[in-house]
């Protein structure tokens, strides 16, 4: 069974930031701290209307964490440009709504096929690992497939919010929506990731699929770093995925 990676995603720590608008806390910090209490990978969305994470966040985080750096974007062409200069490890095509309070479903990529072949080919070209976001759907999987993405990120967005809101019924749906979505889109050769709105008890049950190489994580883990403290955070995450994993092989 493939190990599974924890990216830590540190948009909200600009959050917090950005309601000051002046360095603190500065999420190259946190980063770093993340990484030393053993994150695999930083994760960080440049939203079009700069809301968190900020062009020069992005440049630092390239230029002084250790570990892969996942950048989250919309496939515009700014975006673009920024993602072939700044070259990090991985690129994460996401959907995005200006009015959105967070990302609210997966990409289309059904729609935006034709558009994302050559835009996910030129990130590729350039040596980065693509990912697109999208739906548990088969139809999002078979499109993400024939766009040639290595890699897909399953929106757990859905069934998270079905817990959170105490729809266990739906919840169950989305939960067994993802198992069948993870199986299938490792059945296409898809290296198969998930995230938002993942916590302790989501990710713990999730990682019980085998077929998963990464989940991503940020507002909750931020939010749990007011209480215990970010490293302390990842730790107890890091411990739940575990328990997961282990669960999974038994
Ligand atoms: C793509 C995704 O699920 C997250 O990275 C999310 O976009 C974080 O940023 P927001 O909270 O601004 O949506
Ligand atoms: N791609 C999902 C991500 O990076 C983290 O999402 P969330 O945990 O902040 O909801």
């Amino acid at each position: 069974m493939a190990p599974l990676r924890l990216g830590v995603n540190i948009d909200h720590v600009a959050t917090v930031r950005n309601a000051r608008g002046g360095p603190r806390p500065d999420p190259l910090r946190a980063a770093k701290l993340a990484i030393e209490a053993g994150a695999d990978g930083i994760t960080a969305h440049l939203r079009e209307d700069r809301r968190h994470i900020q062009d020069a966040d992005m440049a630092a985080l390239k230029a002084w964490i250790d570990k892969p750096l996942n950048f989250e974007m919309a496939a515009t062409g700014q975006m673009l440009d920024i993602a072939l200069k700044i070259k990090p490890h991985a690129v994460c095509l996401v959907p995005e709504k200006r009015t959105e309070r967070t990302t609210e479903g997966g990409l289309d990529v059904v729609s935006a096929h034709d558009y994302l072949v050559p835009f996910v080919d030129e990130l590729k070209r350039a040596g980065i690992r693509v990912s697109l976001f999208i739906e548990p759907s088969a139809e999002a999987i078979e499109a993400a497939a024939s766009i040639k993405s290595p890699v897909v990120e399953l929106h757990t967005g859905a069934w998270c919010h079905a817990i959170e809101t105490g729809d266990a019924e739906r919840a169950e749906r989305e939960f067994a929506r993802l198992g069948k979505a993870i199986g299938f889109a490792a059945a296409r050769g898809l290296e198969v990731h998930a995230g938002h709105g993942l916590d302790y008890d989501t990710a713990r049950r999730i990682a019980a699929f085998p077929e998963l190489a990464e989940l991503n994580i940020g507002h909750f883990l931020v939010g749990e770093a007011i209480f215990i403290g970010l490293p302390e955070a990842i730790r107890r995450m890091r411990a739940a995925m575990s328990v997961g994993r282990a669960g999974a092989a038994s």
